[in-house]
């Protein structure tokens, strides 16, 4: 065992993914003789994410989303705490967890086949089975008849799709996705979050939703985690408890209240980081605090 904890104690099976007082420094150096100083852009964060959940993260840009989502990717570390998967430590990427970020990452000089064949190529699936499941994939996500396109002849809706198809070939217990709708118009959006839930419902796979997007937290997610500004931690869990199918269910007056709660703790978030931020209030801060001397 290394010096870290390497396997969580007094896991609940439903557990999928625990991380633990998770914090993460950057080192900031403005010119490259000047020493460097400690930006911490996430701190004290616990959460922990149940077996074939669909759970968002939302909360005011630079709070540390991303990071966290990187962190239990494997692609960064943190600075202390520890993240788990199945009770076992994260220590780097791994083809047990999928990643579709925001910007499609697609390869561009491979078609959509190969692009959804790469994951299964890398876990060196025989060439004939990499066929038949990345066709299965290509028709999942609706890109049947695309097979052989290459991304600059895609639409933006449709790379998405080649990314969730790619991400999904190779079998991965745990999606990670970060805005993986921003770059997509408003009606295209709506489109793929629906077939998103079609898929996951098809497939029970654990999913993290990074989002800017309250209405797109509320329309997909178990569970809304909501981030505090920077540094970044978990302020509150909001618990959707709006049936299933969602189709529809925009316009209902559960789904209005819901969105509300969230975009009032956001609200409270971006007043508390301005206040803590604005140069033009430390100044009032100073000027009244001068005038009571
Ligand atoms: N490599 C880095 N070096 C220094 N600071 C960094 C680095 N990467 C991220 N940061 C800082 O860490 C904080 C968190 O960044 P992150 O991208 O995780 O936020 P986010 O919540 O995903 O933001 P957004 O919603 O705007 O995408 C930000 O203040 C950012 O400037």
């Amino acid at each position: 065992m290394s010096s870290k904890q390497e396997v969580a104690t007094a896991v609940d099976k439903d557990d999928k993914i625990i991380a633990r007082n998770i914090r993460r420094v950057y080192q900031i150096k403005r010119q490259p003789n000047e020493e460097a100083t400690e930006f911490e852009a996430i701190k004290h964060l616990d959460l922990t994410v149940k077996q074939g959940e669909f759970l968002a993260i939302v909360g005011p840009s630079g709070c540390g989303k991303s990071t966290f989502l990187d962190m239990i990717a494997g692609l960064a570390q943190p600075s202390s705490g520890e993240i788990f998967m199945d009770g076992k430590l994260i220590t780097g990427p791994a083809l047990d967890r999928g990643i579709v970020m925001q910007g499609y990452a697609l390869f561009p000089w491979r078609t959509v086949r190969k692009n959804v064949e790469f994951g299964l190529e890398i876990k060196k699936v025989p060439q004939k089975d990499r066929k038949e499941i990345s066709q299965q994939y290509i028709e999942l996500v609706g890109l049947k008849n695309f097979e052989d396109r290459y991304p600059h002849e895609l639409s933006g809706g449709m790379k998405q799709r080649v990314a969730i198809a790619r991400a999904l070939a190779y079998d991965p217990e745990v999606l990670l996705m970060d805005e993986p709708f921003a770059a997509v118009d408003a009606q295209t959006r709506e489109v793929l979050q629906e077939e998103l839930l079609r898929i996951w419902e098809k497939t029970k796979k654990t999913i993290v939703f990074v989002t800017h997007g309250i209405d797109e937290a509320v329309f997909l997610a178990d569970r809304v985690a909501v981030m505090t500004a920077h540094p970044g931690t978990i302020k509150e869990i909001v618990t959707i408890n709006l049936p299933r199918p969602r189709d529809g269910i925009r316009s209902s007056a559960d789904f209005g209240w819901v969105r509300h709660k969230i975009w009032e703790l956001l609200q409270n978030e971006h007043f508390s980081a301005t206040k803590k931020k604005s140069p033009e209030q430390n100044v009032a801060e100073a000027i009244s605090s001068s005038a009571a001397l």
